[in-house]
């Protein structure tokens, strides 16, 4: 069963007089342990997509399902305790707060959870992502692969269903690139997360389990690898 589905979603846009159709008729759906990539031109709506996945905006046809689900049916205080704990974001800048170490970035997303040793956990995932000798380094003592594990580490610690990655590689040389989508490929089977990620890295076909192609706003293609 689909973690994260959309059935025949639309998105507009209304920009003064125009109206732009930024989806027209989205299906998708991701799976735990499974990673699907969305990739496209620029202006294709992939950001539109993954904006939706992550419950920041709401579609203006159509369904957006978690967990078999219809979103609407959330209250307010549901969806923000979903896009806190349900979700975690990886984004191409790493978004580190420079003045803290990785382990004080990777707890801060958890401050609010007293229910946990949130040090101790911080630690172990940082540690998941080969980053034991690192982990009282401030972001400026970190390459920028470190960095991405860093914010992988975070996304994770509120052990959410679905990881969204936007362009996880793209301030990332290749060579580091790939061995981020790897992290990424055991991380997914070891915590059981959905990962959906947007790209224009062709490299991260080679990773993924399903490649949903978007042009214009409609899925040409859906391939499984
Ligand atoms: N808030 C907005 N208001 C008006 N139009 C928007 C808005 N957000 C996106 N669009 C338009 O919707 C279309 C899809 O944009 P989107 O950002 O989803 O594309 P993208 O595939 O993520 O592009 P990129 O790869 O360049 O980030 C574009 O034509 C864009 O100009």
């Amino acid at each position: 069963m689909s973690v994260i589905e959309l059935e025949d979603v639309v998105k507009r846009y209304q920009n003064g007089a125009e109206t732009i159709e930024a989806l027209k008729g989205v299906d998708f759906g991701a799976k735990r342990g499974e990673m699907v990539t969305v990739i496209g031109p620029s202006g294709s709506g992939k950001s539109t997509m993954l904006n939706l996945i992550g419950l920041l905006d709401t579609p203006t046809e159509g369904i957006v399902r978690l967990d078999d689900r219809e979103v609407t049916d959330f209250s307010e205080d549901e969806l923000t305790e979903e896009r806190r704990t349900g979700i975690g974001f990886v984004f191409q800048d790493f978004h580190l707060l420079p003045m803290l170490t990785a382990t004080e970035n990777v707890e801060l997303p958890s401050m609010w959870d007293t229910s946990v040793d949130r040090h101790e956990r911080a630690n172990e995932l940082l540690r998941r992502v080969g980053l034991d000798d690192r982990v009282n380094h401030t972001p400026d003592q970190l390459s920028g692969g470190q960095k991405q594990r860093v914010a992988i580490a975070r996304s994770l610690i509120n052990e959410p269903d679905i990881l969204l990655a936007d362009e996880p590689t793209g301030n990332l040389d290749q060579d580091t690139g790939e061995t981020i989508l790897e992290e990424l490929t055991r991380l997914k089977e070891q915590e059981n997360v959905a990962i959906v990620a947007v790209t224009h890295d062709e490299q991260m076909l080679d990773y993924t389990d399903s490649t949903v192609r978007l042009v214009d706003g409609v899925i040409q293609e859906v391939t499984r690898t």
